[in-house]
């Protein structure tokens, strides 16, 4: 039971560009693989634009600097793994910074009972010490990850995955996100989605994509679930 919501019992969040703006470290870690490897750093806009379909895909876009790469040669692409693998694990969470209003909106959901998870494109070994770093841990009752499933977000596997764990339909959950990934993921799912225009949209404008709301941070989550009971 919940005192927000007749249709909800769960709100699902994407992790980077929904709570935490983690472009900083994200961006330092590949320029320093970047750098390693000869080759020339890339402004953060462009970095930004590369997040969103997990780190293995940020190294791919970052070697070619393209949104589309080709495939890596594999000698390459594994050096690169390593490397962004080493600096991301020394650079996660120390520039990184939650988003204005997580807390108080997280706070909010969790108060009127609904339940709360995590669903990333973020590999595991990087979801959880990022989360501890931002002291948000303990608001959720699943967090999925990257890798925790076969196939990421724009599949729907994590979004089922986490509904299976909190013991809920796809139709019972409400999922927040920033990129066409989460867009096309919830709608695969059958799942409600809003999205927050500020996050990393790999070029495509959140106005563009078909979900329920735009909202303008995490505030006005609660206030989006309420007014759906009218
Ligand atoms: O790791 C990424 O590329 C994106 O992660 P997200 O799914 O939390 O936005
Ligand atoms: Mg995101």
């Amino acid at each position: 039971m919940n005192t927000l919501s007749s249709r909800y019992r769960a709100v699902l969040f994407d992790l980077d560009g929904t709570l935490v703006d983690s472009i900083p470290d994200l961006a330092s870690a590949t320029n320093a693989m970047l750098n390693d490897l000869g080759m020339a750093t890339l402004p953060l806009a462009q970095l930004s634009q590369f997040v969103g379909k997990g780190s293995d895909m940020l190294i791919k876009r970052a070697l070619a600097n393209k949104l589309i790469p080709d495939e890596p040669e594999e000698t390459l692409f594994s050096r690169a793994r390593q490397l962004f693998k080493k600096h991301y694990h020394h650079d996660n969470g120390t520039q990184s910074q939650l988003y204005p209003y997580v807390v108080e909106g997280l706070h909010t959901l969790q108060k009127a009972g609904l339940l709360l998870a995590v669903v990333t494109n973020k590999p595991e070994e990087f979801t959880h010490p990022l989360l501890d770093k931002m002291g948000i841990t303990h608001f959720f009752d699943c967090i999925v990850s990257g890798d925790t499933c076969s196939r990421k977000k724009p599949f729907p596997d994590p979004l089922f995955y986490a509904c299976k764990k909190l013991n809920i339909s796809p139709q019972e959950a409400l999922f927040i996100g920033d990129s066409v990934n989460d867009a096309k993921a919830a709608q695969a799912a059958q799942m409600d989605v809003l999205l927050l225009p500020y996050g990393y949209n790999e070029g495509i404008s959140v106005q563009t994509l078909k979900v329920n709301a735009i909202v303008e941070d995490i505030r006005f989550v609660a206030e989006w679930i309420s007014a759906q009971n009218t």
